[in-house]
């Protein structure tokens, strides 16, 4: 099997020489303390060695659920917000077709996210699809009290006990949450659902590789093992014993640190060439923007699929502000062939095109873009990918939470906390006029007069 690929030369040549070499110090110390439990928010270390220890009985016990889910159902709804559905939503994305809901396929169950927003219209209308059809629910809440999931779950569970009836519905309904905690493992002990049990030291943004993200892999058709194998191998290939030069993880932690605090890039586009990979930037934007992004610090990580938005960033990224820097994901292999056709005519002049493969054309437009961005002042970091099955994708996964834990704790943040994401909780339910809050309800009805 071959391994994911990292580039910095194209970063690299943006600093001075010998920048990323002097970060190997604090990078060493960072992985040290992440592996010792040294670093701030060590009781949060729980993903750090989970892809070697998740046991093959377990993904069969993850995997006979998955089973009965695929089997009672034709749809099924994952209810979850940030770290609880965005790595699920990233796997079945970069590896389903691209068409999946339209294509009608018999073999594996649609899957659709909800919990993830308070769209009114969005609930609506997804209650309007599940109508007719034989639904189950997959409710992640670690926590158990987040509002979008907790809102969106009671609804589906009416719906579905409706539809169904109240025992066939508790058959259909997984509850995946803190193991006595919240209001989400209230309601699968009284229904009697099933459960998995989020572990107390994996935080939400690194919990893809738990339940979280597992089961509902699992129950859109994909190889869990697989998964989890490419995970356990890039955990060997990116330890604390393996040199500087040759560990990927501890590369991308320094060359992002030194691009941040030598050349003040403060921002950092995850791009692809490949739309199925679009919910792998918005799960590595959780990830890398909740760990680093406190105390006043940390590089904004965005996003962009290219070439789509080429003909609409790709100004800004060309001509803009520098204070950008580029990681692409590159995907070597596509898994399907399609070969542009020649045409007697030629009116659209693309002839000479003729029997290329289309990816063909597309690498060259990643290489295009890449030298120019370059010229431009965007330094370029390159993740390779193989091609895009479970096995390269569990690697990638793993690379980036190691890439990020080691980052943040370079940075000098505790990358396993996010205060930060209570204020608006705060000032919400005190809107909402939520018992409890009644001080927060009343102080800031006064700032709005
Ligand atoms: O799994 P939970 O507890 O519902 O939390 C979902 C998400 O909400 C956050 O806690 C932020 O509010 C994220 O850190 C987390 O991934």
């Amino acid at each position: 099997m071959k391994r994911i690929q990292l580039d910095i030369t194209k970063a690299a040549q943006f600093l001075s020489e010998g920048a990323v070499k002097a970060y190997e110090p604090k990078v060493k110390a960072a992985q040290e303390a992440l592996e010792n439990g040294t670093c701030p928010g060590n009781d949060f270390l729980g993903w750090l060695h989970l892809p070697s220890s998740i046991t093959p009985q377990f993904l069969d016990e993850v995997q006979a659920v998955a089973n009965t889910l695929r089997e009672k159902c034709e749809v099924i709804v994952v209810a979850g917000i940030g770290g609880s559905y965005l790595g699920a939503r990233a796997i079945i994305e970069a590896l389903g077709n691209s068409f999946a809901w339209l294509v009608g396929d018999k073999a594996n169950p649609t899957i659709v996210f909800a919990g993830n927003n308070i769209g009114e219209d969005y609930l609506f209308e997804l209650s309007e699809y599940l109508k007719d059809k034989r639904f189950g629910v997959i409710n992640i809440s670690k926590s158990g009290t987040t509002t979008e999931t907790a809102l969106a779950f009671r609804l589906l569970k009416k719906q579905c006990e409706e539809q169904r009836g109240k025992s066939e519905a508790k058959d259909v309904i997984v509850a995946i949450t803190d193991a006595n905690r919240g209001a989400a493992r209230a309601a699968a002990d009284k229904e009697g659902y099933k459960t998995f049990v989020i572990p107390d030291n994996v935080g939400g943004r690194f919990s893809v590789l738990t339940p979280v993200g597992l089961l509902p892999i699992a129950c859109a058709g994909f190889d869990i093992k697989a998964l989890v194998n490419g995970a356990a191998d890039m955990e060997k290939a990116t330890a604390p014993n393996v040199p500087f030069e040759e560990n990927i993880a501890a590369q991308y932690a320094a060359v992002r640190n030194a691009l941040y605090t030598e050349q003040g890039k403060k921002i950092e586009i995850m791009v692809n060439y490949q739309p199925k990979l679009h919910f792998i930037a918005e799960w590595w934007k959780q990830l890398y923007g909740e760990s680093e992004g406190k105390e006043h610090k940390g590089i904004f990580p965005a996003a962009c699929d290219f070439t789509t938005d080429l003909h609409s960033m790709g100004q800004w990224i060309q001509e803009g502000e520098r204070s950008i820097f580029e990681t692409v994901i590159s995907v070597e292999q596509p898994a399907k062939k399609l070969l542009f056709p020649s045409d007697d005519e030629n009116l659209d002049g693309l002839n000479f095109l003729a029997g290329k493969r289309v990816d063909e054309v597309n690498k060259m437009a990643e290489l295009g873009t890449l030298l120019a961005h370059v010229d431009g002042g965007v330094p370029n970091i390159r993740v390779v990918v193989p091609e895009l099955n479970e096995y390269y994708i569990g690697q990638l996964i793993y690379f980036f939470e190691i890439g990020c834990g080691i980052s943040g704790n370079v940075l000098g943040v505790n990358p396993f906390n996010q205060p930060g994401v209570e204020a608006y909780k705060k000032n919400m339910f005190a809107l909402l006029d939520k018992p409890g809050y009644e001080a927060e309800s009343k102080a800031i009805k006064e700032r709005l007069k």
